[in-house]
């Protein structure tokens, strides 16, 4: 497969990406919820991410693909500040979330992981019961009013269109749901402490196409209360749920644009060699 790659470095450096459709700031400050200007990282001396700028708009899901190592994940990780436990991180430019740089010395770290939730690859639920582990976010953030917690655990199901089949078991253990229910669970998780914008680092590549599809459904329908970014390495399933799609290849941007445009008609041809499967 590698062979047909027709891609150079020197057409990948050459290339400069412009976000799609990037708005006046000073007209047009809702327009983005997520900016990214000139980021790059590196993991000691290693470069991961080579200095990428972008813009993603409130209510919209953007799928991040690219081969594995690209950096899809080191990039989502920046917006909740989850890198900053990786030994040896660095990184340098600026991203601002509803206008306020996230790297900001000044910033509460636990309070944009409040606003910023994520749902990881594996579905990672506490060994307590169903109740518990929806409840837990709430009970750290000190909240100790039982009504309030019931209810935003009731919503929180719903939402994550779990609800119908724990209700008459929210003391089971959650260990004893299936793997697709398990990050449904996550996600109820993740919406109970009240996030608006949802990291998703390849949230159903555990799992089977039934409860794969059960979440891109669920991901659809929140997308009308929330900024979701999604990384995937199911080509159909970017181009199913999102809107916007940016294609990564060794820690550059190579193209981010509709969906639609990226897998019909893409302007580089490295984005459509690899979404029609010639690398990756
Ligand atoms: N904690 C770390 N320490 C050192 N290098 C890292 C670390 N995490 C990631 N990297 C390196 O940074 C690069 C980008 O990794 P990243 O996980 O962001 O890629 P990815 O596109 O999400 O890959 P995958 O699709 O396989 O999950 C890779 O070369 C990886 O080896």
């Amino acid at each position: 497969m590698a062979k047909e790659i027709e891609i150079t470095m020197e057409n990948i450096k050459s290339t400069k990406i412009d976000s799609p459709e990037i708005v006046d700031e000073s007209t047009q400050q809702n327009a983005s919820r997520i900016e990214t200007k000139g980021v790059k990282v590196w993991y000691d001396d290693f470069m991961a991410i080579k200095g990428i700028d972008m813009v993603i708009k409130p209510n919209t899901i953007t799928a991040f693909i690219g081969p594995s190592g690209c950096g899809k994940s080191t990039f989502l990780r920046l917006f909740n500040r989850m890198n900053d436990y990786v030994e040896g991180f660095k990184m340098e430019g600026k991203i601002k979330i509803d206008g306020d740089n996230i790297y900001k010395k000044k910033v509460n770290v636990e309070q944009l992981r409040k606003e910023i939730g994520m749902v990881f690859q594996k579905p990672n639920p506490f060994p307590k019961s169903i109740f518990d582990n929806v409840a837990y976010g709430l009970q750290i953030q000190g909240i100790k009013d039982k009504k309030l917690i019931n209810e935003r655990v009731e919503k929180a199901l719903k939402q994550a269109d779990l609800w119908e089949e724990v209700k008459d078991n929210l003391k089971k253990s959650a260990l004893a749901l299936s793997g697709g229910q398990q990050q449904r669970l996550c996600i109820a998780r993740t919406l109970a402490v009240q996030p608006s914008i949802l990291l998703m680092d390849e949230p159903t590549s555990a799992l089977d196409p039934i409860s794969t599809a059960k979440i891109e459904e669920l991901i659809h329908h929140l997308k009308e209360e929330y900024t979701i970014i999604i990384v995937t390495h199911n080509m159909q399933q970017a181009s199913r749920i999102s809107d916007y799609t940016a294609f990564f290849y060794l820690g550059e941007l190579i193209e981010y644009d509709k969906t639609r445009k990226i897998f019909t008609n893409p302007e580089k041809k490295q984005t459509e060699n690899y979404i029609t499967g010639r690398f990756g």
